[in-house]
């Protein structure tokens, strides 16, 4: 393995994030949000396919030789050619200000052949070797159409390990310590002087800047609150009760004493609120013993919230394995907690969920 610490990899997500949040900020304020069914029924939008093509177009730029394990595939753009106008048309407008910024992740994407292909490039099968980005151009793409919270979202696996992680949620406050409410994840106006860019590396912590729309802005150190009493924590949902069961996270809650209610919140928003200390906990409890959770729905924001001082498992309390293909297909659930209290927060999690454990 390579000694480097990751600062070129960090710097292209972050940037190439940065540059993809424009063009979801663009859809999200229009009323054609060119939404598709998937063939699991869920959405898809001009949005997802146009962030996807950029990232990718700045990672095969930087580092050709990595790996890419992106949610979505051109197969609908390539079908339908009003679609796929209308995301070339998204993709040449989101540019970063600064020229010179804009060259450092590859400038712009070159044709529509070069659009179709950079998100083709996300069907890699992943694994446990080598280097492997994980990428949710938009992630809680049912928050985005609804007004809610969503987020951009790259990890970089080295070996199968959570190295680098980078996510963008335009929705979000700037300042790290607004609390969360349970109004926060709901009507999300996308406003200036919003939004907010979270890294991390491995071994190196974890950080947030205001997301802008050329180079970065300077970055702070953020870390997970320490919890004194966990009877004043908060903790985040899925705002979708069919992502993650509300009624057992109550449980969980009541049996630990917690009596704020739930946050609730779509995307990997979560994770940056609680690696900020926004909020404390994030519980994600499995609704359907068939569904496998996606890497790219998790692989950033475990490094956030680790790099943060927290830790993350599955409802078990067992390490997310992020290298055996393009699902978590070993584990079940997510909870993530700052380290002193992750511990008591699986007993009570293995309590509630009781016999339904497999
Ligand atoms: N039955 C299910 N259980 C858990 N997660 C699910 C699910 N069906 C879809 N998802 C995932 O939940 C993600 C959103 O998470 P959240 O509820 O925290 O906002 C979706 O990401 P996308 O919106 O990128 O498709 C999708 O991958
Ligand atoms: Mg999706
Ligand atoms: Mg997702
Ligand atoms: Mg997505």
């Amino acid at each position: 393995m390579s000694t480097s610490n990751y600062s070129k990899e960090l710097e292209t997500a972050l940037l190439a994030v940065q540059r993809a949040t424009l063009l979801t900020k663009s859809v999200y304020h229009s009323h054609a949000k060119g939404t598709l069914s998937k063939s699991d029924s869920s959405p898809v939008t001009i949005g997802d396919f146009g962030a996807q093509a950029l990232i990718i177009s700045s990672i095969k730029h930087i580092f050709p030789e990595d790996e890419i394990v992106g949610e979505e595939d051109a197969d609908d753009l390539r079908k339908d050619e009003k679609l796929r106008e209308q995301v070339w048309e998204l993709v040449q407008a989101a540019k970063l200000e600064d020229q010179d910024v804009e060259a450092k992740i590859g400038g712009p994407v070159k044709s529509v052949e070069d659009m179709l292909s950079a998100i083709d490039g996300g069907r890699s099968a992943g694994g446990r070797k080598g280097r492997v980005w994980a990428l949710d151009p938009i992630d809680g793409t049912k928050g985005f159409l609804r007004g809610g919270q969503y987020a951009v979202c790259l990890g970089l696996l080295v070996d199968g390990e959570p190295t680098v992680g980078v996510i963008g949620c335009p929705n979000l406050p700037v300042d790290d310590k607004e609390p969360l409410t349970t109004t926060s994840g709901t009507n999300a106006d996308d406003s200036e002087g919003k939004g907010v860019l979270f890294g991390a590396v491995k071994g190196r912590g974890a950080t947030s800047r205001p997301l802008t729309k050329s180079g970065l802005a300077p970055e702070q150190k953020i870390s997970m609150k320490p919890i004194h009493d966990i009877t004043q924590a908060t903790f985040c949902e899925s705002v979708e009760a069919g992502h993650s069961s509300h009624s057992e996270a109550a449980a969980i809650a009541q049996k630990l004493g917690i009596t704020k209610e739930s946050v609730r919140m779509d995307s990997q928003a979560k994770y940056g609120s609680i690696a900020r200390g926004a909020g404390d906990l994030y519980l994600r409890l499995p609704v359907s013993q068939t569904y496998e959770e996606k890497i790219w729905d998790h692989a950033a924001g475990v490094v956030i919230v680790q790099e943060a001082g927290g830790v993350v498992t599955d409802a078990a309390g067992k390490k997310l394995d992020f290298g055996i293909g393009r699902t978590l297909k070993e584990n079940k659930g997510v909870i993530a907690a700052p380290a002193a209290v992750h511990g008591r927060v699986i007993e009570v999690v293995k309590e509630v969920l009781g016999n339904k454990q497999t």
